[in-house]
């Protein structure tokens, strides 16, 4: 099972280089993450650019994520002191549950620029993450409007605008996307499974796989009833349970297109929510 992607080492420059430059714009990070994926889908870079400016870790999709290890992921930024929220971003969140969050850490600085005589001003910040996150869902949620564009394929954000969310927040919308590291193959799959790669650079197979097993070790209730599956088919191997998966859903032997389906499934939230990631595991 391979997952070979090349990302050009010149846009992943570039990509840097302008996140760089943003920084010094504003007062806080939105870091942007997949609340089923919150490791694979942090790209290290970003904490380690960042430096010493805050940031906010967004858990998105929490709708899509397993309730019980989004919790768990929560209390685990928690002890490290790294503030976190988790998100459904398609519904209507409250800024004031943002605001709760990132007001106090950066009180003392704006107190202290009020202090030399400095006008009061919205706090400033830049999202920032990998393909596919949530980036644009976050900024529309926020600012309540339709201003950024959204779509459900990789690499949609262009151009760069401040955006105005209510009276004491402003967010810069910059592409902000840092290219996910492929630190391994299992990351690489995880990745693929909740759409964070294109369609294109995988072998669907592979990631219908990877999203059985996970879910055979792990969910085997839903698998199950998502898919008519007797006990004894769940002790098939891997391919043959493909197989007679494909076989269930009508679609003879193109394992191909079986394999889509039930990765557009797992996508979907069709066998229920789910985390690929667990912080112990770190
Ligand atoms: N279910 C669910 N879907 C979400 C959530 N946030 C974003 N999405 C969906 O995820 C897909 C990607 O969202 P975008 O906001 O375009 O992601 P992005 O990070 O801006 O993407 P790029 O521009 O490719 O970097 C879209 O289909 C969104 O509707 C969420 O909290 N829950």
């Amino acid at each position: 099972m391979t997952v070979t992607i090349q990302w050009f080492p010149g846009h992943m420059a570039k990509a840097i280089r302008q996140f760089e430059e943003n920084l010094s714009l504003v007062d806080i990070v939105f870091e942007i993450v997949d609340a089923r994926i919150p490791y694979a889908s942090q790209n290290p870079e970003i904490k380690r650019i960042s430096g010493q400016k805050p940031r906010l870790i967004i858990l998105t999709k929490r709708d899509l994520a397993d309730p019980k290890l989004t919790n768990i992921w929560l209390r685990h930024f928690e002890t490290l002191h790294q503030p976190a929220i988790a998100i459904d971003a398609k519904t209507r969140f409250d800024i004031n549950n943002v605001l709760s969050v990132i007001s106090p850490i950066l009180k003392d600085k704006l107190q202290r620029e009020q202090d030399k005589g400095m006008k009061k001003r919205p706090i400033r910040a830049i999202s920032v993450g990998v393909p596919n996150v949530g980036k644009s869902t976050v900024l529309n949620r926020l600012v309540n409007r339709r201003a950024a564009q959204v779509g459900n394929r990789p690499g949609v954000t262009k151009g760069q605008q401040w955006l105005k969310a209510g009276k004491q927040l402003e967010l810069l919308d910059t592409p902000g996307i840092l290219w996910p590291k492929f630190e391994s193959q299992e990351i690489a799959d995880k990745l693929a499974l909740t759409g964070a790669i294109k369609e294109s650079v995988f072998a669907s197979d592979d990631i219908a796989l990877f999203g059985l097993n996970f879910f055979r070790d792990t969910h085997s209730d839903e698998l199950q009833r998502r898919y008519h599956l007797s006990d004894s088919d769940m002790n098939l191997s891997d391919v043959d349970l493909l197989l007679k998966i494909t076989q269930k859903i009508g679609m003879r032997d193109d394992y191909e297109r079986a394999s889509n389906r039930i990765i557009q499934d797992i996508r979907a939230g069709k066998l229920g929510g789910y985390t690929l990631d667990i912080p112990e595991t770190r």
